[in-house]
Protein backbone atom coordinates (compact mmCIF):
# COMPACT_ATOMS: atom_id res chain seq x y z
CA UNK A 1 0.00 0.00 0.00
CA UNK A 2 3.03 2.72 0.74
CA UNK A 3 4.65 1.89 -2.32
CA UNK A 4 1.67 2.57 -4.23
CA UNK A 5 0.59 5.69 -2.09
CA UNK A 6 4.23 6.65 -2.57
CA UNK A 7 3.81 5.90 -6.64
CA UNK A 8 0.79 7.90 -7.00
CA UNK A 9 2.45 10.92 -5.07
CA UNK A 10 5.69 10.79 -6.94
CA UNK A 11 4.39 10.33 -10.31
CA UNK A 12 1.18 12.98 -9.86
CA UNK A 13 -1.27 9.82 -10.95
CA UNK A 14 -4.59 9.69 -9.39
CA UNK A 15 -5.72 6.65 -7.40
CA UNK A 16 -7.41 4.75 -10.38
CA UNK A 17 -4.06 4.73 -12.11
CA UNK A 18 -2.70 3.22 -9.20
CA UNK A 19 -4.62 0.17 -9.40
CA UNK A 20 -2.54 -2.27 -11.23
CA UNK A 21 0.53 -0.85 -8.05
CA UNK A 22 -1.79 -1.72 -5.64
CA UNK A 23 -2.72 -5.11 -7.10
CA UNK A 24 0.67 -6.12 -7.20
CA UNK A 25 1.58 -4.34 -4.11
CA UNK A 26 -1.46 -6.38 -2.37
CA UNK A 27 -0.68 -9.81 -4.17
CA UNK A 28 2.96 -9.34 -2.40
CA UNK A 29 1.62 -8.33 0.91
CA UNK A 30 -1.03 -11.21 0.77
CA UNK A 31 1.95 -13.75 -0.14
CA UNK A 32 4.33 -12.68 2.35
CA UNK A 33 2.29 -12.20 5.51
CA UNK A 34 -0.96 -14.06 5.07
CA UNK A 35 0.60 -16.92 3.73
CA UNK A 36 3.69 -17.32 5.10
CA UNK A 37 2.62 -15.97 8.89
CA UNK A 38 -1.21 -16.79 9.32
CA UNK A 39 -1.99 -19.88 7.55
CA UNK A 40 0.64 -21.95 8.38
CA UNK A 41 0.21 -20.88 12.03
CA UNK A 42 -3.52 -20.12 12.62
CA UNK A 43 -5.22 -22.13 9.56
CA UNK A 44 -3.54 -24.85 8.07
CA UNK A 45 -4.99 -28.54 8.85
CA UNK A 46 -1.07 -29.50 9.08
CA UNK A 47 -0.56 -27.21 11.71
CA UNK A 48 -0.49 -29.64 14.33
CA UNK A 49 2.09 -31.73 12.95
CA UNK A 50 5.01 -31.18 14.48
CA UNK A 51 7.00 -28.40 12.84
CA UNK A 52 10.48 -27.16 12.44
CA UNK A 53 10.86 -23.27 13.52
CA UNK A 54 11.95 -21.14 11.19
CA UNK A 55 11.63 -17.93 9.19
CA UNK A 56 8.22 -17.31 8.46
CA UNK A 57 8.77 -15.68 4.68
CA UNK A 58 11.39 -18.69 3.31
CA UNK A 59 10.76 -21.34 6.08
CA UNK A 60 13.87 -24.11 5.74
CA UNK A 61 14.49 -23.04 2.35
CA UNK A 62 17.86 -22.26 2.97
CA UNK A 63 19.37 -25.36 4.53
CA UNK A 64 17.39 -27.29 2.23
CA UNK A 65 19.16 -25.86 -1.29
CA UNK A 66 22.55 -25.44 1.18
CA UNK A 67 22.91 -29.15 2.31
CA UNK A 68 23.37 -32.70 1.46
CA UNK A 69 20.30 -33.62 0.55
CA UNK A 70 17.94 -35.20 3.39
CA UNK A 71 20.60 -34.29 5.80
CA UNK A 72 17.98 -31.16 7.64
CA UNK A 73 15.54 -33.57 7.61
CA UNK A 74 17.72 -36.37 9.58
CA UNK A 75 18.02 -33.94 12.09
CA UNK A 76 14.88 -32.48 12.64
CA UNK A 77 13.25 -36.02 12.77
CA UNK A 78 15.94 -36.64 15.41
CA UNK A 79 14.61 -33.64 17.37
CA UNK A 80 10.61 -33.39 16.67
CA UNK A 81 9.60 -37.17 15.92
CA UNK A 82 9.28 -39.46 13.01
CA UNK A 83 6.52 -36.73 10.98
CA UNK A 84 7.32 -33.41 10.54
CA UNK A 85 6.11 -30.29 8.90
CA UNK A 86 8.73 -27.88 7.60
CA UNK A 87 8.47 -24.81 5.19
CA UNK A 88 9.61 -23.63 2.00
CA UNK A 89 8.69 -19.84 1.17
CA UNK A 90 6.24 -18.18 1.63
CA UNK A 91 4.41 -20.58 3.51
CA UNK A 92 4.48 -23.81 1.13
CA UNK A 93 3.98 -26.55 3.73
CA UNK A 94 6.17 -29.91 3.57
CA UNK A 95 6.00 -33.39 5.55
CA UNK A 96 8.99 -35.86 6.01
CA UNK A 97 7.87 -39.44 6.77
CA UNK A 98 10.15 -41.16 8.56
CA UNK A 99 8.14 -43.71 11.41
CA UNK A 100 7.22 -47.12 10.11
CA UNK A 101 3.58 -46.61 10.25
CA UNK A 102 3.55 -43.79 8.56
CA UNK A 103 5.98 -45.19 5.57
CA UNK A 104 4.10 -48.34 5.32
CA UNK A 105 0.89 -46.17 4.67
CA UNK A 106 2.01 -43.93 2.15
CA UNK A 107 4.26 -46.37 0.54
CA UNK A 108 2.10 -50.05 0.79
CA UNK A 109 -1.31 -49.26 2.29
CA UNK A 110 -2.45 -46.72 0.44
CA UNK A 111 0.03 -45.95 -2.52
CA UNK A 112 -2.11 -44.88 -5.22
CA UNK A 113 -3.07 -42.03 -2.69
CA UNK A 114 0.43 -40.77 -3.54
CA UNK A 115 1.62 -40.27 -6.76
CA UNK A 116 4.35 -38.48 -7.45
CA UNK A 117 3.52 -34.65 -7.96
CA UNK A 118 3.23 -33.74 -11.47
CA UNK A 119 5.75 -31.19 -11.20
CA UNK A 120 8.50 -32.95 -9.77
CA UNK A 121 8.05 -35.31 -12.72
CA UNK A 122 8.44 -33.01 -15.73
CA UNK A 123 11.84 -32.74 -14.82
CA UNK A 124 12.47 -36.44 -14.63
CA UNK A 125 10.26 -37.25 -18.04
CA UNK A 126 12.23 -35.05 -20.23
CA UNK A 127 15.53 -37.81 -19.29
CA UNK A 128 13.49 -40.89 -18.03
CA UNK A 129 10.36 -40.71 -20.29
CA UNK A 130 7.05 -41.84 -19.26
CA UNK A 131 7.62 -45.68 -18.28
CA UNK A 132 6.87 -47.67 -15.40
CA UNK A 133 8.65 -45.18 -13.24
CA UNK A 134 6.65 -42.15 -13.99
CA UNK A 135 3.30 -43.88 -15.19
CA UNK A 136 0.60 -43.83 -11.97
CA UNK A 137 -2.88 -45.32 -11.13
CA UNK A 138 -3.78 -47.65 -13.49
CA UNK A 139 -1.27 -47.30 -16.01
CA UNK A 140 0.93 -47.91 -13.77
CA UNK A 141 -0.09 -51.26 -12.56
CA UNK A 142 -0.47 -52.75 -16.20
CA UNK A 143 2.62 -51.40 -16.73
CA UNK A 144 4.60 -52.61 -13.73
CA UNK A 145 2.56 -56.17 -14.31
CA UNK A 146 3.86 -56.02 -18.14
CA UNK A 147 7.42 -55.36 -16.98
CA UNK A 148 7.79 -57.97 -13.64
CA UNK A 149 8.79 -61.22 -15.89
CA UNK A 150 11.82 -58.99 -16.93
CA UNK A 151 12.71 -58.75 -13.51
CA UNK A 152 12.09 -62.45 -12.12
CA UNK A 153 15.04 -64.44 -10.39
CA UNK A 154 14.89 -66.87 -13.44
CA UNK A 155 15.44 -63.72 -15.61
CA UNK A 156 18.49 -62.19 -13.31
CA UNK A 157 19.99 -65.44 -13.29
CA UNK A 158 19.98 -65.63 -17.30
CA UNK A 159 22.07 -61.78 -17.01
CA UNK A 160 24.86 -63.11 -14.65
CA UNK A 161 27.06 -64.36 -17.44
CA UNK A 162 26.01 -60.52 -18.97
CA UNK A 163 26.93 -58.89 -15.66
CA UNK A 164 30.25 -61.29 -15.31
CA UNK A 165 31.79 -60.29 -18.58
CA UNK A 166 31.33 -56.47 -18.28
CA UNK A 167 32.58 -56.39 -14.77
CA UNK A 168 35.52 -58.31 -15.94
CA UNK A 169 36.49 -56.36 -19.28
CA UNK A 170 35.92 -53.06 -16.95
CA UNK A 171 38.99 -54.34 -14.68
CA UNK A 172 40.81 -55.93 -17.42
CA UNK A 173 40.79 -51.97 -19.09
CA UNK A 174 41.63 -50.41 -15.73
CA UNK A 175 44.45 -52.80 -14.99
CA UNK A 176 45.43 -51.84 -18.48
CA UNK A 177 45.37 -48.26 -17.49
CA UNK A 178 47.51 -48.91 -14.03
CA UNK A 179 50.28 -50.76 -16.81
CA UNK A 180 50.13 -47.70 -19.03
CA UNK A 181 50.95 -45.47 -16.25
CA UNK A 182 54.51 -47.26 -15.74
CA UNK A 183 53.93 -46.98 -11.70
CA UNK A 184 53.40 -49.25 -8.77
CA UNK A 185 50.41 -47.64 -8.25
CA UNK A 186 47.80 -45.65 -9.96
CA UNK A 187 44.59 -43.42 -9.44
CA UNK A 188 41.40 -44.48 -10.68
CA UNK A 189 38.02 -42.30 -10.82
CA UNK A 190 35.63 -45.69 -10.31
CA UNK A 191 32.27 -43.61 -10.94
CA UNK A 192 32.40 -43.02 -14.80
CA UNK A 193 33.90 -46.81 -14.72
CA UNK A 194 31.23 -48.42 -13.13
CA UNK A 195 28.75 -46.20 -15.30
CA UNK A 196 30.47 -47.02 -18.43
CA UNK A 197 30.26 -50.97 -17.05
CA UNK A 198 26.48 -50.89 -16.17
CA UNK A 199 25.19 -48.54 -19.25
CA UNK A 200 26.32 -51.35 -21.07
CA UNK A 201 25.06 -54.41 -18.71
CA UNK A 202 21.67 -52.84 -19.04
CA UNK A 203 22.42 -52.40 -22.68
CA UNK A 204 23.03 -56.15 -23.12
CA UNK A 205 20.84 -57.80 -20.62
CA UNK A 206 17.74 -55.09 -21.06
CA UNK A 207 17.46 -54.92 -24.87
CA UNK A 208 20.04 -57.59 -26.23
CA UNK A 209 21.82 -54.64 -27.66
CA UNK A 210 25.77 -53.72 -27.11
CA UNK A 211 26.12 -50.23 -26.35
CA UNK A 212 30.12 -50.21 -25.83
CA UNK A 213 30.81 -47.79 -23.63
CA UNK A 214 33.54 -49.45 -22.15
CA UNK A 215 35.25 -49.79 -25.19
CA UNK A 216 34.27 -46.00 -26.02
CA UNK A 217 34.37 -43.44 -23.60
CA UNK A 218 33.18 -41.07 -25.26
CA UNK A 219 29.82 -42.05 -27.01
CA UNK A 220 27.34 -40.22 -27.38
CA UNK A 221 24.63 -41.69 -25.31
CA UNK A 222 26.99 -41.74 -21.92
CA UNK A 223 27.78 -38.17 -22.89
CA UNK A 224 24.10 -37.56 -23.02
CA UNK A 225 24.15 -38.68 -18.89
CA UNK A 226 26.90 -36.45 -18.56
CA UNK A 227 25.29 -33.68 -19.63
CA UNK A 228 22.53 -34.17 -17.27
CA UNK A 229 24.90 -33.92 -13.99
CA UNK A 230 26.29 -30.60 -14.73
CA UNK A 231 26.83 -29.38 -11.13
CA UNK A 232 28.25 -25.52 -11.95
CA UNK A 233 26.06 -22.89 -9.54
CA UNK A 234 23.35 -22.04 -12.64
CA UNK A 235 22.63 -25.52 -13.27
CA UNK A 236 21.81 -26.32 -9.61
CA UNK A 237 20.13 -22.97 -9.12
CA UNK A 238 17.55 -23.74 -12.27
CA UNK A 239 17.53 -27.05 -11.59
CA UNK A 240 16.28 -26.29 -7.71
CA UNK A 241 13.61 -23.79 -9.00
CA UNK A 242 12.77 -26.16 -11.72
CA UNK A 243 11.14 -28.29 -8.81
CA UNK A 244 8.89 -25.28 -8.29
CA UNK A 245 8.50 -23.77 -11.66
CA UNK A 246 8.27 -26.18 -14.41
CA UNK A 247 8.05 -23.71 -17.26
CA UNK A 248 11.77 -22.32 -16.23
CA UNK A 249 12.61 -25.14 -18.76
CA UNK A 250 11.92 -23.09 -21.17
CA UNK A 251 14.18 -19.93 -20.34
CA UNK A 252 17.55 -20.40 -22.44
CA UNK A 253 20.06 -21.22 -20.27
CA UNK A 254 23.42 -24.13 -20.62
CA UNK A 255 21.45 -26.06 -18.18
CA UNK A 256 18.39 -26.22 -20.33
CA UNK A 257 20.17 -26.65 -23.86
CA UNK A 258 21.92 -29.37 -22.01
CA UNK A 259 19.06 -31.60 -20.79
CA UNK A 260 17.30 -30.65 -24.31
CA UNK A 261 20.75 -32.37 -26.36
CA UNK A 262 20.49 -35.23 -23.79
CA UNK A 263 17.16 -35.85 -24.38
CA UNK A 264 17.25 -35.98 -28.15
CA UNK A 265 20.63 -38.61 -27.77
CA UNK A 266 18.22 -40.40 -25.58
CA UNK A 267 15.09 -40.91 -27.35
CA UNK A 268 17.04 -41.60 -30.52
CA UNK A 269 18.98 -44.42 -28.87
CA UNK A 270 15.99 -45.62 -26.92
CA UNK A 271 14.36 -45.80 -30.43
CA UNK A 272 17.25 -47.09 -32.27
CA UNK A 273 17.37 -49.75 -29.63
CA UNK A 274 13.57 -50.32 -30.10
CA UNK A 275 13.47 -50.66 -33.70
CA UNK A 276 15.98 -53.38 -33.51
CA UNK A 277 15.17 -55.45 -30.77
CA UNK A 278 12.10 -56.48 -32.48
CA UNK A 279 13.36 -56.99 -35.97
CA UNK A 280 16.11 -59.60 -33.96
CA UNK A 281 12.83 -60.43 -32.25
CA UNK A 282 11.14 -61.48 -35.56
CA UNK A 283 14.15 -64.10 -35.90
CA UNK A 284 14.77 -64.86 -32.56
CA UNK A 285 10.96 -64.33 -30.37
CA UNK A 286 12.73 -66.36 -27.27
CA UNK A 287 15.62 -64.37 -26.23
CA UNK A 288 15.71 -63.51 -22.89
CA UNK A 289 16.44 -60.03 -22.80
CA UNK A 290 14.13 -57.78 -20.26
CA UNK A 291 12.66 -56.05 -23.46
CA UNK A 292 12.07 -59.62 -24.86
CA UNK A 293 10.21 -60.74 -21.86
CA UNK A 294 8.46 -57.42 -21.49
CA UNK A 295 7.39 -57.68 -25.03
CA UNK A 296 5.81 -61.24 -24.47
CA UNK A 297 4.07 -60.73 -21.53
CA UNK A 298 2.45 -57.69 -23.16
CA UNK A 299 1.11 -59.90 -26.32
CA UNK A 300 0.02 -62.29 -23.91
CA UNK A 301 -2.32 -59.82 -22.33
CA UNK A 302 -3.27 -58.40 -25.51
CA UNK A 303 -4.35 -61.69 -26.40
CA UNK A 304 -6.28 -61.95 -22.97
CA UNK A 305 -7.94 -58.23 -24.28
CA UNK A 306 -5.86 -55.87 -22.37
CA UNK A 307 -4.99 -52.66 -24.54
CA UNK A 308 -0.76 -53.05 -24.67
CA UNK A 309 1.68 -51.09 -24.62
CA UNK A 310 2.11 -49.08 -27.47
CA UNK A 311 5.55 -48.00 -29.59
CA UNK A 312 6.02 -44.46 -27.89
CA UNK A 313 4.96 -46.48 -24.12
CA UNK A 314 7.81 -49.33 -24.84
CA UNK A 315 10.73 -46.58 -26.07
CA UNK A 316 9.75 -44.65 -23.03
CA UNK A 317 10.70 -48.01 -20.92
CA UNK A 318 13.99 -47.93 -22.97
CA UNK A 319 14.70 -44.77 -21.76
CA UNK A 320 13.51 -45.44 -18.29
CA UNK A 321 15.61 -48.81 -17.75
CA UNK A 322 18.73 -46.68 -19.66
CA UNK A 323 18.45 -43.90 -16.89
CA UNK A 324 17.22 -45.75 -13.92
CA UNK A 325 19.03 -49.12 -14.57
CA UNK A 326 22.46 -47.84 -15.08
CA UNK A 327 23.24 -44.58 -12.43
CA UNK A 328 21.98 -46.17 -9.58
CA UNK A 329 23.73 -49.15 -9.41
CA UNK A 330 27.01 -47.42 -10.83
CA UNK A 331 26.63 -44.48 -7.82
CA UNK A 332 25.77 -47.71 -5.07
CA UNK A 333 28.96 -49.56 -6.34
CA UNK A 334 31.09 -46.27 -6.75
CA UNK A 335 30.14 -45.44 -2.89
CA UNK A 336 30.97 -49.23 -1.57
CA UNK A 337 34.43 -48.40 -3.15
CA UNK A 338 34.78 -45.01 -1.15
CA UNK A 339 33.51 -46.73 2.37
CA UNK A 340 35.88 -49.39 1.56
CA UNK A 341 38.78 -47.30 0.67
CA UNK A 342 38.57 -45.66 3.74
CA UNK A 343 37.90 -49.04 5.64
CA UNK A 344 40.91 -51.26 5.14
CA UNK A 345 40.16 -53.76 7.23
CA UNK A 346 36.60 -54.21 5.73
CA UNK A 347 38.18 -54.15 2.41
CA UNK A 348 40.54 -56.76 3.01
CA UNK A 349 38.19 -59.01 4.98
CA UNK A 350 35.55 -58.58 2.12
CA UNK A 351 38.55 -59.24 -0.46
CA UNK A 352 39.24 -62.18 1.62
CA UNK A 353 35.84 -63.95 1.12
CA UNK A 354 35.82 -63.82 -2.50
CA UNK A 355 38.99 -65.27 -2.69
CA UNK A 356 37.94 -68.20 -1.13
CA UNK A 357 34.31 -68.47 -2.53
CA UNK A 358 36.02 -67.83 -6.46
CA UNK A 359 40.04 -68.68 -6.34
CA UNK A 360 39.71 -68.23 -10.00
CA UNK A 361 39.05 -64.36 -10.11
CA UNK A 362 42.76 -64.50 -8.42
CA UNK A 363 44.46 -66.81 -10.97
CA UNK A 364 46.40 -65.37 -13.85
CA UNK A 365 45.85 -67.61 -16.35
CA UNK A 366 41.80 -67.48 -15.94
CA UNK A 367 40.00 -66.74 -18.78
CA UNK A 368 36.01 -65.97 -18.76
CA UNK A 369 33.72 -67.70 -21.54
CA UNK A 370 30.10 -66.56 -21.15
CA UNK A 371 28.44 -69.16 -23.39
CA UNK A 372 30.72 -72.31 -21.56
CA UNK A 373 31.13 -71.32 -17.98
CA UNK A 374 28.85 -70.95 -14.80
CA UNK A 375 30.43 -68.40 -12.63
CA UNK A 376 29.10 -68.63 -9.26
CA UNK A 377 26.15 -66.69 -7.79
CA UNK A 378 27.22 -63.81 -5.37
CA UNK A 379 24.73 -64.37 -3.24
CA UNK A 380 26.70 -66.95 -1.66
CA UNK A 381 29.01 -64.48 -0.05
CA UNK A 382 27.76 -63.54 3.38
CA UNK A 383 29.84 -60.49 4.33
CA UNK A 384 29.56 -59.02 0.73
CA UNK A 385 26.46 -59.03 1.47
CA UNK A 386 26.87 -57.47 4.69
CA UNK A 387 28.53 -55.08 2.89
CA UNK A 388 26.56 -54.24 -0.01
CA UNK A 389 23.73 -53.53 2.23
CA UNK A 390 25.67 -51.21 4.88
CA UNK A 391 26.69 -49.34 1.99
CA UNK A 392 23.43 -48.59 -0.11
CA UNK A 393 21.87 -48.42 4.16
CA UNK A 394 25.00 -45.53 4.70
CA UNK A 395 24.56 -44.05 1.05
CA UNK A 396 21.21 -44.39 -0.51
CA UNK A 397 22.28 -43.69 -3.97
CA UNK A 398 18.54 -41.99 -4.19
CA UNK A 399 18.35 -40.26 -1.37
CA UNK A 400 14.59 -38.87 -1.61
CA UNK A 401 11.22 -39.63 -3.48
CA UNK A 402 8.46 -37.10 -3.11
CA UNK A 403 4.42 -37.50 -3.74
CA UNK A 404 1.04 -35.99 -3.19
CA UNK A 405 -2.03 -36.94 -1.44
CA UNK A 406 -5.37 -37.32 -3.86
CA UNK A 407 -7.43 -37.46 -1.13
CA UNK A 408 -7.59 -36.78 2.56
CA UNK A 409 -6.16 -39.16 4.40
CA UNK A 410 -4.51 -39.79 8.09
CA UNK A 411 -0.60 -40.35 8.17
CA UNK A 412 0.90 -41.04 11.72
CA UNK A 413 -2.46 -40.30 13.38
CA UNK A 414 -2.34 -36.62 11.96
CA UNK A 415 -4.89 -36.11 9.05
CA UNK A 416 -3.12 -34.79 6.39
CA UNK A 417 -5.75 -32.85 2.97
CA UNK A 418 -5.65 -33.59 -0.38
CA UNK A 419 -2.89 -32.04 -2.10
CA UNK A 420 -0.42 -32.30 0.64
CA UNK A 421 3.22 -33.15 -0.94
CA UNK A 422 5.42 -35.52 1.65
CA UNK A 423 8.84 -36.54 1.15
CA UNK A 424 10.28 -39.78 1.76
CA UNK A 425 13.91 -39.40 2.60
CA UNK A 426 16.01 -42.61 2.52
CA UNK A 427 19.31 -40.63 3.54
CA UNK A 428 17.26 -39.77 6.71
CA UNK A 429 15.19 -42.71 7.26
CA UNK A 430 18.32 -45.11 6.56
CA UNK A 431 19.85 -43.55 9.18
CA UNK A 432 17.63 -43.02 12.36
CA UNK A 433 18.41 -44.08 15.69
CA UNK A 434 14.47 -45.36 16.12
CA UNK A 435 14.86 -48.09 13.70
CA UNK A 436 18.99 -48.74 13.73
CA UNK A 437 20.16 -47.89 17.24
CA UNK A 438 22.72 -45.77 18.63
CA UNK A 439 25.77 -46.41 15.83
CA UNK A 440 22.72 -45.53 12.80
CA UNK A 441 25.47 -43.29 11.89
CA UNK A 442 28.89 -45.67 11.92
CA UNK A 443 29.25 -47.69 8.82
CA UNK A 444 29.08 -51.20 10.26
CA UNK A 445 28.84 -54.21 7.97
CA UNK A 446 28.32 -55.99 11.11
CA UNK A 447 25.66 -55.34 12.13
CA UNK A 448 23.77 -57.09 9.28
CA UNK A 449 24.47 -60.40 11.18
CA UNK A 450 22.15 -59.03 14.33
CA UNK A 451 19.83 -56.54 13.68
CA UNK A 452 18.10 -54.85 16.38
CA UNK A 453 14.16 -55.94 16.25
CA UNK A 454 13.56 -52.32 15.19
CA UNK A 455 15.45 -52.47 12.50
CA UNK A 456 12.22 -53.58 9.95
CA UNK A 457 11.76 -53.46 6.37
CA UNK A 458 10.51 -49.58 6.14
CA UNK A 459 14.08 -48.82 7.82
CA UNK A 460 15.88 -49.10 4.69
CA UNK A 461 14.36 -47.01 2.79
CA UNK A 462 17.11 -47.22 -0.24
CA UNK A 463 14.69 -49.26 -2.94
CA UNK A 464 11.84 -47.73 -1.80
CA UNK A 465 9.00 -50.26 -0.67
CA UNK A 466 5.52 -51.48 -1.54
CA UNK A 467 4.09 -51.80 -5.41
CA UNK A 468 5.98 -48.60 -6.07
CA UNK A 469 9.71 -49.95 -4.67
CA UNK A 470 11.88 -50.50 -7.51
CA UNK A 471 11.67 -52.82 -9.81
CA UNK A 472 15.37 -53.71 -10.17
CA UNK A 473 16.06 -53.97 -6.94
CA UNK A 474 17.29 -57.87 -7.52
CA UNK A 475 19.14 -56.86 -10.75
CA UNK A 476 20.90 -54.10 -9.44
CA UNK A 477 21.98 -56.08 -5.89
CA UNK A 478 23.36 -58.70 -7.78
CA UNK A 479 25.23 -56.70 -10.66
CA UNK A 480 26.59 -54.50 -8.05
CA UNK A 481 28.13 -57.69 -5.94
CA UNK A 482 29.91 -59.22 -8.97
CA UNK A 483 31.32 -55.54 -10.20
CA UNK A 484 32.57 -55.48 -6.97
CA UNK A 485 33.83 -58.96 -6.97
CA UNK A 486 35.58 -58.19 -9.89
CA UNK A 487 37.20 -54.86 -8.52
CA UNK A 488 38.26 -56.15 -5.35
CA UNK A 489 40.07 -59.46 -6.87
CA UNK A 490 42.13 -57.14 -9.06
CA UNK A 491 42.84 -54.43 -7.35
CA UNK A 492 43.73 -53.03 -3.38
CA UNK A 493 43.06 -49.41 -3.03
CA UNK A 494 43.22 -46.57 -0.51
CA UNK A 495 41.10 -43.05 -1.18
CA UNK A 496 43.46 -40.63 -2.70
CA UNK A 497 43.86 -38.28 -0.39
CA UNK A 498 45.09 -35.69 -3.41
CA UNK A 499 41.42 -35.50 -5.07
CA UNK A 500 38.46 -33.83 -2.59
CA UNK A 501 36.64 -36.12 0.03
CA UNK A 502 33.67 -37.56 -2.21
CA UNK A 503 31.67 -37.33 1.03
CA UNK A 504 32.23 -33.04 1.18
CA UNK A 505 30.55 -33.37 -2.29
CA UNK A 506 27.91 -35.19 -2.37
CA UNK A 507 25.49 -33.45 -5.27
CA UNK A 508 21.95 -34.77 -5.60
CA UNK A 509 20.36 -34.90 -9.30
CA UNK A 510 17.67 -38.17 -9.17
CA UNK A 511 21.02 -39.78 -7.79
CA UNK A 512 22.80 -38.18 -5.16
CA UNK A 513 26.39 -38.68 -6.39
CA UNK A 514 30.39 -37.37 -5.33
CA UNK A 515 30.39 -33.98 -7.38
CA UNK A 516 34.54 -34.96 -8.29
CA UNK A 517 33.50 -39.04 -8.64
CA UNK A 518 35.32 -40.99 -6.21
CA UNK A 519 39.18 -41.61 -6.74
CA UNK A 520 41.21 -44.46 -5.15
CA UNK A 521 44.86 -44.99 -5.54
CA UNK A 522 44.97 -48.84 -6.56
CA UNK A 523 47.72 -51.29 -6.59
CA UNK A 524 47.07 -54.56 -8.31
CA UNK A 525 46.16 -58.05 -6.20
CA UNK A 526 48.97 -60.39 -6.58
CA UNK A 527 47.05 -63.22 -8.98
CA UNK A 528 49.75 -66.59 -8.88
C1 LIG B 1 21.44 -49.51 -6.43
C2 LIG B 1 20.65 -49.36 -7.46
C3 LIG B 1 19.24 -48.86 -7.41
C4 LIG B 1 18.60 -48.09 -6.47
C5 LIG B 1 19.19 -47.54 -5.18
C6 LIG B 1 17.25 -47.90 -6.91
C7 LIG B 1 16.28 -47.22 -6.19
C8 LIG B 1 14.99 -47.02 -6.62
C9 LIG B 1 14.01 -46.26 -5.90
C10 LIG B 1 14.22 -45.54 -4.58
C11 LIG B 1 12.87 -46.29 -6.63
C12 LIG B 1 11.56 -45.58 -6.31
C13 LIG B 1 11.61 -44.21 -6.97
C14 LIG B 1 10.40 -43.37 -6.73
O1 LIG B 1 9.29 -43.87 -6.75
O2 LIG B 1 10.60 -42.17 -6.56
C15 LIG B 1 13.13 -47.07 -7.81
C16 LIG B 1 12.20 -47.34 -8.78
C17 LIG B 1 12.50 -48.00 -9.95
N1 LIG B 1 13.70 -48.58 -10.28
FE1 LIG B 1 15.35 -48.64 -9.16
N2 LIG B 1 17.08 -48.53 -8.11
C18 LIG B 1 18.27 -49.13 -8.45
C19 LIG B 1 18.52 -49.89 -9.58
C20 LIG B 1 17.62 -50.14 -10.57
C21 LIG B 1 17.88 -50.95 -11.75
C22 LIG B 1 19.17 -51.68 -12.03
C23 LIG B 1 16.75 -50.90 -12.51
C24 LIG B 1 16.46 -51.56 -13.83
C25 LIG B 1 17.26 -52.30 -14.48
C26 LIG B 1 15.79 -50.08 -11.82
C27 LIG B 1 14.53 -49.79 -12.27
C28 LIG B 1 13.58 -49.11 -11.54
C29 LIG B 1 12.23 -48.87 -12.04
C30 LIG B 1 11.67 -49.31 -13.38
C31 LIG B 1 11.55 -48.18 -11.02
C32 LIG B 1 10.09 -47.74 -11.02
C33 LIG B 1 9.25 -48.75 -10.29
C34 LIG B 1 7.79 -48.34 -10.20
O3 LIG B 1 7.49 -47.16 -10.00
O4 LIG B 1 6.96 -49.25 -10.31
N3 LIG B 1 16.34 -49.65 -10.64
N4 LIG B 1 14.44 -47.51 -7.78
Amino acid sequence: MGVALYYARQYGHSAYDTVPVWAVTGTLLYLAFYRSLIVPIYFSELRHIPSVPGFPLWGQFIPIVTEECGIPQRKWHRRYGGLIRYCFPLGTERLSVADNQGIKHVTSKNPYNYPKPVRAKLWMTRILGDGVLLAEGHDHAYQRKTVNPGFSIRAINSFMPIFWQKGLRMVELQHRELIRSNESECSLEVLEWFNRATLDIIGKSGFGYEINSLEDEALPIREAYRLCFNFDFESRLLHGIQAFYPTTQHIPSQMNDDINKARAIIINKATEILIERRRCMEFNPNAKDVLTLITQEDNALREKGEPGLSFDTMRDQIMTFLGAGHDTTATGAAWTIHLLSIHPGVQAKVREEVREYMPFLFDKSFKFDPDTMTLPDPDQLPYLDNVCRESLRFIPPIPMTVRESVEADFVSGYRIPANTVLYILSNAINRMEWFWGDDADEFEPDRWDDLPKTAVPNAFMTFLQGPRGCIGRKFAEVEMKILLCCFLSRFEFLRDRDTPDPEDWKMWRLVLRPRDGVTVKCRPVLRV
